[in-house]
């Protein structure tokens, strides 16, 4: 069907609700919207679906979410999975709760229990939960950071970890295969509950999830020492994180934790912040405000799924808060629990920490000091939550860590996706070490900028959006591609990556190998003077990312480096 047909169907089949019909006839004249709304249907990107809330089969609306979900079902039954369940969660979103609640009756009509949380809850805890309870597949109904006009639909499958290649291509093709609505199926929610197959989930899991999170602690002694004097601000941004970040903290002995009052509420609208999302300076406002008035050592952000953390120290000899990026507080963390497995011998055999391709080069110098393998997957936590599941199967407890840039990381096997909750934990175990040793959290990245290196990341990001918007992405890396550049300013190209041929390319010998990871279209420059840079569309927004990496002889030196490359990068663009 043409976007024309497929608006006109849906503004005439009895299928869909006045409400919807209404919403479209309202924009019958305006083509453009029009076609973005209809010329295709959404799709499966790095975190699943990821769409603006409206009416249309390139939207999230009830009928995205239940098609998407009786596609899932059919996979399900397909693969034997029918008796194992399905466990649902949702964040503060706008229509969340009731996304939530179609995507289980849908289940439910397809003879699927449901386990759906009573009410919002982290990412982490949902990829947590789906394991505790045996289910062979999970949802959670979450856009993450992205602006309020979002929804999405996150999917998992049995290990506890977002769905890869090659089931995420299976489970598209069973949504594609739905091709008439009314073969969605559905039923009405009271009859689901009273047959046993809406089941809802809470405290229980709550509990189980807080048990395992602590497992993770290493010096609960000097938390204990140190609780008097450290004082933490956080801001939930109106989303999951608030109780049990609280909860977390308030168990191990952390008594000043201040939250930010304004955004400690749900709030669909996020009010109080343009962008939800630990990545942008500007949605620290009101935190920071606090923590001046508090004097507080750090500051913590998680975004609305609570899979994100975003951190800000006090450096005590200018008396400003220094922002950390995800790879600085991902190295912080990483750092801690390398060198105290490592000093109280609780380190697995072959320890494994895990990153992805545009993550920090620091995580290498780190893993090598500690003796520690380093893996590297391609840009998406799901690729680290398969790298579990992988040890699992091989029958080992290899893993350490796992972070990528995009301020996510995950410590422990508990949850199969990045999860912010343990993440503030083992920042704030971290903090604690450094009041008890007399140093911020900012001298202590200073200290390991001085033994592991100045580097430096940075990431430049352009906003294409709409049908016009892709078409302007995929000819950028098609000219990346087909002309890769020979240097960007003084430095210069000593190999390029595609990753979508899964080729290595010297461009000095002309040698070429293998990248040993799944295609995916990502350009990577491998750089002279131990830089590089990457450019790849993102999964999860209209957005053509770049990322670039340097080191440096000092942090000024780096800062400077990484400014440059930014724009030597620009003039490709
Ligand atoms: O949005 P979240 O927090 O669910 O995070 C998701 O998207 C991020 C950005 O992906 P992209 O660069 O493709 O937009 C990924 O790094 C992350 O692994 C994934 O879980
Ligand atoms: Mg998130």
């Amino acid at each position: 069907m043409s976007y024309k047909e497929e608006f006109e169907f849906w503004l005439n089949d009895s299928y869909f609700d006045e409400d919807t019909k209404k919403e479209l006839l309202a924009i019958k004249n305006d083509e453009k919207e029009m076609e973005d709304r209809f010329y295709k249907e959404l799709e499966f990107g790095t975190g699943g679906l990821r769409g603006v809330i409206g009416a249309g089969t390139n939207r999230m609306n009830i009928y995205t979410v239940r098609k998407a979900t009786q596609g899932l079902a059919n996979y399900i039954i397909e693969q034997g999975g029918k008796e194992k369940g399905v466990a649902i969660a949702y964040d503060s979103r706008r229509k969340s709760p009731e996304f939530a609640d179609e995507a289980a009756l849908c289940l439910a009509a397809n003879g699927i229990k449901a386990y759906v949380f009573e009410n919002l809850r982290p990412t982490p805890e949902l990829s947590f939960a789906l394991r505790k309870l045996g289910c062979i597949s999970g949802i959670v109904i979450t856009a993450s950071h992205n602006p309020p006009e979002y929804n999405g639909y996150k999917a998992y499958w049995e290990d506890g970890a977002q769905v890869t290649s090659p089931k995420d291509e299976e489970i598209i093709t069973e949504v594609k295969n739905v091709t008439n609505y009314h073969e969605v199926k559905t039923m009405d929610k009271q009859e689901a509950i009273a047959s046993g197959l809406y089941q809802v989930i809470g405290k229980e899991i709550d509990d189980a999830y807080m048990e395992e999170l602590k497992k993770q602690i290493i010096h609960p002694e000097i938390i204990e020492e140190v609780s008097d004097d450290i004082k933490i601000v956080y801001s939930p941004f109106h989303g999951t994180g608030n109780i049990p970040v609280r909860r977390i903290l308030s168990e191990l002995g952390f008594k000043h934790v201040y939250v930010v009052p304004e955004q400690e509420l749900p709030d669909p609208d996020f009010t109080t912040l343009e962008y939800p999302n630990p990545e942008d300076p500007k949605a620290f406002a009101l935190a920071l405000k606090l923590a001046k008035e508090k004097n507080a050592d750090i500051v913590l952000a998680t975004d609305p799924d609570a899979d994100r953390l975003g951190i800000y120290a006090l450096d005590t000899k200018s008396g400003e808060y220094i922002p950390f990026t995800g790879n600085m507080s991902g190295m912080l963390i990483a750092e801690y629990i390398l060198r105290e497995r490592r000093a109280t011998n609780t380190m697995p055999e072959n320890p494994a920490l895990v990153t992805t391709i545009v993550t920090t080069n620091m995580a290498k110098a780190i893993s090598d000091d500690y003796k520690v393998k380093c893996i590297e997957v391609l840009t998406g936590f799901k690729y680290i939550g398969e790298q579990i599941k992988w040890f699992e199967e091989s029958g080992s407890n290899n893993y350490v860590f796992g972070l990528e840039e995009s301020y996510g990381c995950l410590a422990g096997t508990h949850a199969r996706d990045k999860d912010a909750v343990v993440a503030v934990m083992c920042l704030c175990e971290m903090a604690a070490w450094c009041k008890k040793h007399g140093k911020t959290v900012w001298d202590q990245m200073l200290d390991m900028y001085e033994k592991y290196g100045y580097f430096k990341e940075s990431q430049y990001a352009i906003t294409l959006k709409g049908i016009e918007g892709s078409k302007q992405i995929a000819q950028i890396m098609d000219k990346l591609r087909s002309n890769p550049p020979k240097n960007f300013g003084d430095l210069k190209v000593v190999e390029v990556r595609d990753y979508a041929s899964s080729t290595i390319v010297n461009m000095e010998t002309g040698e070429e190998k293998g990248t040993g990871l799944p295609e995916s279209n990502v350009l990577y420059f491998d750089l002279t003077c131990d830089s590089w840079c990457c450019a790849r569309p993102s999964g999860t927004e209209p957005k053509l990312k770049f990322y670039m990496g340097v080191k440096g002889t000092s942090l000024e030196d780096a800062q400077a480096k990484v400014e440059k490359l930014t724009e030597d990068l620009k003039a490709f663009i």
